[in-house]
């Protein structure tokens, strides 16, 4: 049965974390991550960024691009007010598959929303279709070649406000250096970098905060 890395990972959570605790599961996915097998989850150390920038933000609608296990997701969700709401978008149906139950398993499934398909065709549904005004936070995980393609689409569609924190992880591996020239220089964002480590590993990494100025 569980014959994929990801399962694996579901797997070991339920087997090893308490049901209706988050907290318990992303401590779950990182010892399995750390001692098992590598995946690519934002992690503890650049986690512990998130948290704080989420908990500083006070968010109430939120967006993350890429859901992958559904790591980030609880992590996020953990920390959200009462009726603050997080869309996570998956391209592949078996990551969203072992997201659903790992959301569900750590109690946040009424504050998480997975939508299944490609961002290109997701973002510009989200007002119509998902009663979206503007978004308060963007966290953005997916391919890295999309970084940029996709920030200018949540411009176009006028998803973002001012105040707007849009953070992504990544920005040094695997890297999106397009992103980054953008965000620093076109003069819509203030940007902050937050060196780190790449998940379970040593090598280094950052997550670039960029505030949109409206
Ligand atoms: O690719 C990564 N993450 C994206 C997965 C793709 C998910 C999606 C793509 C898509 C397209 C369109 N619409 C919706 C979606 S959802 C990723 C990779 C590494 C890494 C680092 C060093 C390595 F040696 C090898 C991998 C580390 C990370 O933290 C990552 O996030
Ligand atoms: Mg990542």
């Amino acid at each position: 049965m569980n014959h994929t890395k990801e399962q694996r990972v579901l797997q070991y959570v339920l087997d090893n974390a308490t049901r209706g605790d988050p907290q318990s599961v992303v401590d779950s996915i990182d010892n399995y991550c750390n001692k098992e097998e590598w995946a690519m989850n934002v992690g503890d150390q650049k986690g512990l960024i998130l948290d704080n920038i989420v908990n500083e933000s006070n968010p109430c609608v939120l967006l993350e691009l890429g859901t992958y296990c559904g790591y980030s997701a609880v992590r996020i969700a953990r920390l959200l007010k009462p009726g603050a709401h997080l869309y996570t978008v998956e391209f592949n149906p078996a990551f969203a598959a072992v997201a659903k139950q790992m959301i569900e398993f750590a109690g946040v499934q009424d504050k998480v929303q997975i939508l299944e398909g490609n961002t290109q065709d997701i973002i510009p549904q989200l007002k119509k279709k998902y009663e979206v005004d503007t978004l308060d936070f963007v966290f953005i995980d997916h391919w890295k070649d999309k970084y940029l393609e996709d920030t200018k689409l949540l411009e176009k569609c006028n998803l973002l406000r001012k105040g707007t924190v849009v953070l992504a992880d990544n920005v040094i591996v695997p890297g999106a250096p397009d992103f980054l020239e953008y965000v620093r220089t076109c003069g819509r964002y203030d940007c902050t970098n937050y060196p780190s480590f790449l998940e379970y590993m040593d090598e280094k990494d950052a997550l670039e905060k960029a505030i949109f100025r409206g």
